[in-house]
C-alpha cells in the first residue's frame, strides 16, 4: 500500500475509535468489545449485523477463516456507533481476540437431515479446542458464549482447554440455550393463547433432544388452559425444534436467524451484566451444582463477573421430574466425551 494510503487509513481507525469511545463515553458505559468466531456463516452474519445494532458494543471483531472481509465491510457501513473489523485466517485470530469482553462462537458445521448434534462433535471439538486455546492466550478474561453443537460436549471441551492453559474461570464459560427458551415461549404463546412478548419459561437441562428440559409448570403468564396432553406437545416440540429446522431446510443446514437473534439477547444479556445492569437473569448451560452433572443449564444471574448466581430447578411438576431424570444419563455421557476428548488431544 502507498504511505499516504497507509497514513489515511490508520488516521480514519484512529478517528473513528475516537468517534465510537466518544459515543460509549457519552452515553456513560463503558467501551465493549465483542468477537464473533466463525463470522462469515450462517449464524455469524446475521449475528454480526445484530451485535454491530447494539448500543452497547464499541468494537466488533469479526473472525472466520473464509470470507470476513466481505462480511466485515458490508456490516459496517451501518451508521450505528460499534466499529467494525474482519480477521480472516489463523494469523489473524489473536488481534481479533486482542481486547476482547465477550467472545461468541458460532464456528464450525451445522447438521443435515437425519443427524444428531452428537454426530457433528468429530469436527466441532477440534474447532472448538483451537478457538479456545486461542482464547485462553489472547483474552483469557472473556466472556466465552459457546453456540457451536454440540453444546453439551464443546461447553466441556472448553473448560478443560482453559484449565490445561491456566486460564478456566467457571463464571466465565457459557453455553448459549437461549434459542431453546425463545421457542419454548414462542410455542407457549402460541398454544395459551397469550401475548409472545410477556411469556417466559425457564429451559433447563442441556440443548439436545431429551437433554432440553422446558419447564412449563414455571412458564408465565400462567394458564389453565393446557392439558397435560398440551404439555407434553410442547416439551417435545421445544426438544425437536432445531431438528423441525433442519429438516425444513433440507440439506441447506439447521437454525440460523432465529439463532442469530437468540445469541444477540444472550450476548446482551452478558454486556449488560458487564455493565453492572441489576437483576439480567437468562438460562445458559454453565458449570453447576443444580444436579450431580458438573455442567447444567438452568436460569443463571449476570453480572460484572459473569455467572454471579446459579438458580435451582424451582419446584417441578412430576412430568418434568421424570424428564429431568431421563436426560442424565444423555447429559453425563455428552459432557464425559467432551472432556475425555479434551485430554486426548
Ligand atoms: N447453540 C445453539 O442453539 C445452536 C447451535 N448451532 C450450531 O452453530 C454452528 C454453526 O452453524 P451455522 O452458522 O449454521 O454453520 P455455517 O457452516 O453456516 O457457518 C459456520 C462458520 O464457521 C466457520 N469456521 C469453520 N471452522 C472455523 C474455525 N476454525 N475458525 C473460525 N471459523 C470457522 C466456517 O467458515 C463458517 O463460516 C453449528 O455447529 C450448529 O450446529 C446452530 C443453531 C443453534
Ligand atoms: O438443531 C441443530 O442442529 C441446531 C441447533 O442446535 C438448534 O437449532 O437448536
Amino acid at each position: 500500500m502507498r504511505p499516504s494510503l497507509l497514513r489515511s487509513a490508520s488516521q480514519l481507525v484512529r478517528r473513528s475509535r475516537r468517534d465510537y469511545s466518544s459515543a460509549a463515553a457519552a452515553a456513560g458505559q463503558p467501551e465493549r468489545k465483542v468477537a464473533i468466531l466463525g463470522a462469515a456463516g450462517g449464524i455469524g452474519q446475521p449475528l454480526a449485523l445484530l451485535m454491530k445494532l447494539n448500543p452497547l458494543v464499541s468494537s466488533l471483531s469479526l473472525y472466520d477463516i473464509a470470507g470476513t472481509p466481505g462480511v466485515a465491510a458490508d456490516v459496517s457501513h451501518i451508521n450505528s456507533p460499534a466499529l467494525v473489523k474482519g480477521f480472516v485466517g489463523e494469523e489473524q485470530l489473536g488481534e481479533a481476540l486482542e481486547g476482547s469482553d465477550v467472545v461468541i462462537i458460532p464456528a464450525g458445521v451445522p447438521r443435515k437431515p437425519g443427524m444428531t448434534r452428537d454426530d457433528l462433535f468429530n469436527i466441532n471439538a477440534g474447532i472448538v479446542k483451537g478457538l479456545c486455546t486461542a482464547i485462553s492466550k489472547y483474552c483469557p478474561n472473556a466472556l466465552v458464549n459457546m453456540i457451536s453443537n454440540p453444546v453439551n460436549s464443546t461447553v466441556p471441551i472448553a473448560a478443560e482447554v482453559f484449565k490445561k492453559a491456566g486460564t478456566y474461570d467457571e463464571k466465565k464459560l457459557f453455553g448459549v440455550t437461549t434459542l431453546d427458551v425463545v421457542r419454548a415461549k414462542t410455542f407457549y404463546a402460541g398454544k395459551a393463547s397469550v401475548p409472545v412478548t410477556e411469556v417466559n419459561v425457564p429451559v433447563v437441562g442441556g440443548h439436545a433432544g431429551i437433554t432440553i428440559l422446558p419447564l412449563f409448570s414455571q412458564a408465565t403468564p400462567a394458564t389453565n388452559a393446557l392439558s397435560h396432553e398440551d404439555i407434553k406437545a410442547l416439551t417435545k416440540r421445544t426438544q425437536d425444534g432445531g431438528t423441525e429446522v433442519v429438516e425444513a431446510k433440507a440439506g441447506k443446514g439447521s437454525a440460523t436467524l432465529s439463532m442469530a437473534y437468540a445469541g444477540a439477547v444472550f450476548a446482551d444479556a452478558c454486556l449488560k451484566g458487564l455493565n453492572g445492569v441489576p437483576d439480567v437473569v437468562e438460562c445458559s448451560f454453565v458449570q453447576s451444582t443444580v444436579t450431580e452433572l458438573p455442567f447444567f443449564a438452568s436460569k443463571v444471574r449476570l453480572g460484572k463477573n459473569g455467572v454471579e448466581e446459579v438458580h435451582g430447578l424451582g419446584q417441578l411438576s412430576e412430568f418434568e421430574k421424570g424428564g429431568l431424570e431421563n436426560l442424565k444419563g444423555e447429559l453425563k455421557s455428552s459432557i464425559e466425551k467432551g472432556i475425555k476428548f479434551a485430554h486426548a488431544n
